[in-house]
């Protein structure tokens, strides 16, 4: 089993959170790639996908995945499994919380494939999110918040990689 974990990160907050998600899942598992200098193409490559974007300027996209976004409605992830996660600002940008997580979700729907890491709502505070599935209950993937919650971080993440785990042995 290989997992691609490809992300786009601006000020390499989203960065270090995929190098984190490595060292737990195990280093020989895990293949990260940069989207600044990694074709999109590539995820064809592996079954398993881990996508991580953070949200920027009022709800948008970060400026990698921005680039490349017109050719996500060409990708062909049909069969593979997906998980995402997202970093933001709850307080700084509390309208707009996690938005580009809840576009790369709705940028990959029309594959039919499976969707793992859906994660409560619980334990933020914020006005509004295009992250949330449609009764509000949960983030399309992981949602941190580096900039308020630094220190929820690491058990997020480790809760986060055990439920993966064991999502992906109930496939
Ligand atoms: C100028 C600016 C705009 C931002 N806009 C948003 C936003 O609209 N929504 C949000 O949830 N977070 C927003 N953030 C917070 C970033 O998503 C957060 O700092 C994130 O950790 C950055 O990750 P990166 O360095 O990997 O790109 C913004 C941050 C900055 C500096």
């Amino acid at each position: 089993m290989q997992i691609g974990l490809f992300y786009g990160s601006t000020t390499c907050y989203t960065e270090m959170v995929a190098e984190k998600i490595q060292q737990l899942l195990g280093p020989e598992l895990v293949a990260l790639h940069n989207l600044k200098d990694t074709p999109l193409s590539r995820m064809q490559d592996y079954d398993i996908l881990i996508l991580g974007i953070s949200t920027w300027d009022f709800g948008e996209l970060q400026e990698d995945w921005e680039a490349c976004w017109a050719d996500i409605a060409e990708l062909d992830l049909n069969d593979k499994v997906i998980a995402l996660y997202g970093m933001g600002d709850q307080i700084g940008y509390t309208e707009w919380f996690q938005d580009a997580l809840g576009m790369l979700h709705h940028a990959i729907s029309h594959n039919r494939c499976d969707r793992i890491g859906l994660w409560p709502n619980q334990g933020y505070e914020f006005e509004a999110s295009k992250a949330l599935t449609e009764d509000g209950q949960w983030f399309y993937g992981l949602a941190l918040d580096d900039e308020n919650q630094y220190e929820l971080t690491d058990a997020r993440l480790q809760q986060w990689v055990d439920q993966l785990l064991a999502e992906l042995a109930a496939l």
